[in-house]
């Protein structure tokens, strides 16, 4: 554990303690505001090519245990935090974080001043940054050609699971493992799919219902497949959750944009317009939907966040499609949205042939 320095492209430097991988690392530095749930925020393959700080200043505290990662290995770049707790207490953990980045690959500098970054990134935006032990600003370029992330977390192979409810086909940008629980505790039978799958192949699993995964990266990087994407989505009940309703969203035409510094955490309010209801959401996402580019003839905005304004969710006038830019699944955070995979579920279950019968 020697000295280790995040340098930001734009110039201020970070000085902590190295932890986890001994490799240096370049990212998108950004903030996670989570005060619990660690161990699944480093899990969640939406990350994928950023470095995380969070904003909570103790880290390790309840360990790593062996039920709550979202994916099979993190795939994020590296992790900023303030105090490492290396004793941890809790009686289900089988690992110290720093241990779980170590084994995952991920560089980490702890004993930073993580407000400072937060405010950093706050006044700049996101920005690049490289966690290392020598601090030189010249590491922080973006080497060659933009990674598609959504293809090193997307799964290579079809797997099916079982189930005696409705048939899930679930197009996987890097889904968290907490969407299939969720649909497999509401008995459905899923089947995950490679994010490239195109409508025919989906076609021949024969599903009841489709759902696009959230996913990293920057959604106009899928544009080729939005054709794809489209027409998936006029033939099946459908529900896009952060990345699948961006993804969703721009196949119908609209745009998305950067936000400055992104919606990531356990506690984004948004309203739901239909009832005037708040609830409290999780939110990781750097991209939204630009309100002025949705087609008002073809989709209704459902959900808009309270602090800013943001869409947050869409439904089709005439299709059975449903998107939203929180996570409903939560993992970690409040489940006061975990209605909305049951009733994509329940939607499914009556709706039946019925709506396509016609074709
Ligand atoms: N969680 C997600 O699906 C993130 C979506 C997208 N990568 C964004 O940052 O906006």
């Amino acid at each position: 554990m020697g000295t280790g320095y995040l340098t930001l492209e734009t110039g201020e430097v970070f000085e902590g303690v190295l932890i986890g991988a001994e490799n240096d690392s370049i990212g998108e530095v950004v903030f996670n505001t989570s005060m619990t749930g660690y161990q699944e925020i480093i899990t969640d393959p939406s990350y994928a090519g950023q470095i995380i700080t969070f904003c909570y200043p103790i880290i390790g505290n309840y360990g790593i245990n062996a039920m709550d990662d979202e994916s099979i290995t993190p795939s994020l770049s590296g992790v900023i935090i303030g105090d490492l707790c290396e004793i941890p207490s809790h009686y289900q953990s089988i690992y110290k974080f720093s241990e779980k980045l170590k084994s995952a690959g991920v560089p980490g500098l702890a004993g930073v001043d993580t407000r400072l970054l937060v405010k950093t990134i706050r006044s700049h935006g996101t920005v690049n940054g490289v966690i290392s032990a020598n601090p030189d600003v010249k590491k922080v370029t973006t080497q060659g050609k933009k990674p598609l992330w959504v293809d090193q977390v997307s799964t290579k192979k079809t797997q099916f699971y079982k189930n005696n409810g409705p048939h899930i086909v679930l197009i996987d940008y890097g889904f968290k493992k907490s969407i299939l629980t969720a649909l497999l505790a509401e008995n459905c039978a899923v089947t995950i799919v490679p994010y490239h799958t195109p409508y025919e192949k989906i076609k021949a699993l024969n599903p009841d219902g489709v759902l696009f995964s959230n996913g990293p990266g920057d959604p106009m990087d899928l544009s080729r497949w939005f054709p794809e994407i489209k027409k998936i989505s006029q033939n099946y009940p459908t529900l896009g959750i952060c990345l699948g309703h961006q993804l969703i969203a721009l196949a119908y035409g609209a745009k998305t944009e950067k936000l400055k510094f992104g919606h990531r955490g356990g506690n984004h309010p948004v309203k739901e317009l239909l009832t005037g209801k708040v609830k409290i959401t999780a939110q990781n996402h750097g991209y939204v939907v630009v309100d002025e580019s949705i087609d008002c003839t073809t989709f209704d905005v459902t959900y808009r966040n309270v602090n800013d304004q943001s869409i947050e969710g869409l439904k089709h006038k005439v299709y059975p499609i449903q998107t939203v830019q929180f996570h409903p699944e939560a993992h970690p955070g409040p489940s006061d949205t975990a209605h909305i995979l049951k009733e994509f579920v329940n939607e499914i279950t009556s709706l039946g042939e019925s709506l396509y019968a016609a074709k």
